[in-house]
């Protein structure tokens, strides 16, 4: 994996710097751990399985190393073409990492899902050492997890196991601890202070997504996309920023339940969405949310590539 700048500052003796990567089925709490380990919110979470659908990189930065954790989306059976460019993006994801935390909740039986996942990973080329992390552990009792804990090292063959809970803060140093020392020797790749490198329009684009994920049902939630069409200082004002963004839905009945009654629920997602994004940014923002119809883009090549899904 490449980097956008190397550190000129020597690094201390033993400084380790590399890259990891969350791996599991949806929902099982990956992104709310990458947030936990880096200390802030740059992947959004949400209680919808599959909210993460792109790489976004979180950087943890210790004064013996720098971990780059990429988030990636949850791994599924393809259903369509957007569940299919998912899988190839968390494969060649999983052939760049130095190490990898496969991640399965405390509070859920072992199913078909995590079988597959750990066949995937027996499977890949090369010897990239496996962390098993049993999230979630505040939803689970002693024994509970004590019994999941034999479960997983059944699973495969794996570096190490530990339990964490990151909503709690239990064992999230551990398993930073744990991942780093897979990592390879070397100098930071990223300035102090860095914590993602995803550009600012992908990160408030999402923050608009999950917002409007809050309270949708069914098949709406991956039916919705967003695009940030622009960020720009308001005239004449530097405390102040103007953001323009599309919401996309696939069908007009879609379009109908996501602006709710006179416009009710859009507002909603507006107001809860600023508020995130002028924490981000730092600064008093006025957003312009506009919904519109992409029809089908899930399966539609040309659409998806419009939405920033590329091949
Ligand atoms: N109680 C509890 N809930 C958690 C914990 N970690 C995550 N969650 C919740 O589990 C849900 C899913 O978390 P995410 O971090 O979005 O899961 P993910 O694996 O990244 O999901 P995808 O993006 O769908 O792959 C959210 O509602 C989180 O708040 C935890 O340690 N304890």
């Amino acid at each position: 994996m490449t980097a956008p700048q190397i550190m000129t500052a020597q690094a201390p003796e033993g400084f380790r710097c590399g890259f990891a990567c969350f791996i599991g089925r949806p929902n099982v709490g990956k992104s709310t751990l990458m947030n936990a380990l880096v200390g802030t919110k740059v992947a959004i979470t949400s209680s919808r399985p599959q909210t993460t659908r792109r790489a976004i990189r979180g950087i943890v930065h210790r004064c013996d190393a720098q971990l780059i954790i990429v988030d990636t989306p949850g791994l599924h059976k393809p259903r369509t073409l957007l569940g299919e460019r998912l899988d190839s993006l968390v494969r060649s994801t999983l052939t760049e990492v130095d190490v990898i935390g496969f991640c399965i909740p405390a509070n859920e039986k072992i199913g078909p899902g995590d079988r597959f996942i750990a066949r995937e990973l027996a499977g890949l080329s090369g010897k990239t050492p496996v962390v098993a992390i049993v999230t979630k552990t505040d939803l689970a009792d002693r024994r509970r997890i004590a019994e999941q804990l034999v479960q997983v090292d059944r699973l495969g063959d794996f570096a190490d196991i530990v339990p964490v809970s990151a909503t709690e803060g239990f064992q999230v140093d551990l398993v930073g601890d744990l991942l780093i020392s897979h990592l390879p020797e070397g100098m930071p790749l990223y300035p102090e202070g860095d914590l993602t490198d995803e550009p600012e329009h992908v990160l408030v684009a999402e923050l608009i997504r999950e917002a409007a994920l809050e309270g949708v049902r069914d098949e709406l939630p991956h039916s919705i996309a967003v695009v940030v069409d622009e960020i720009r200082p308001r005239e004449d004002r530097d405390d102040l920023i103007e953001v323009y963004a599309h919401l996309f839905v696939e069908r007009p009945s879609q379009k109908a339940i996501v602006i709710g009654a006179k416009g009710s629920r859009l507002r909603e997602v507006g107001t809860c969405a600023r508020k995130q994004i002028e924490a981000l940014l730092g600064v008093r923002v006025y957003l312009d949310l506009q919904v519109s119809v992409a029809k089908d883009w899930q399966r539609d090549p040309k659409q998806l590539r419009r939405l920033g899904f590329d091949d």
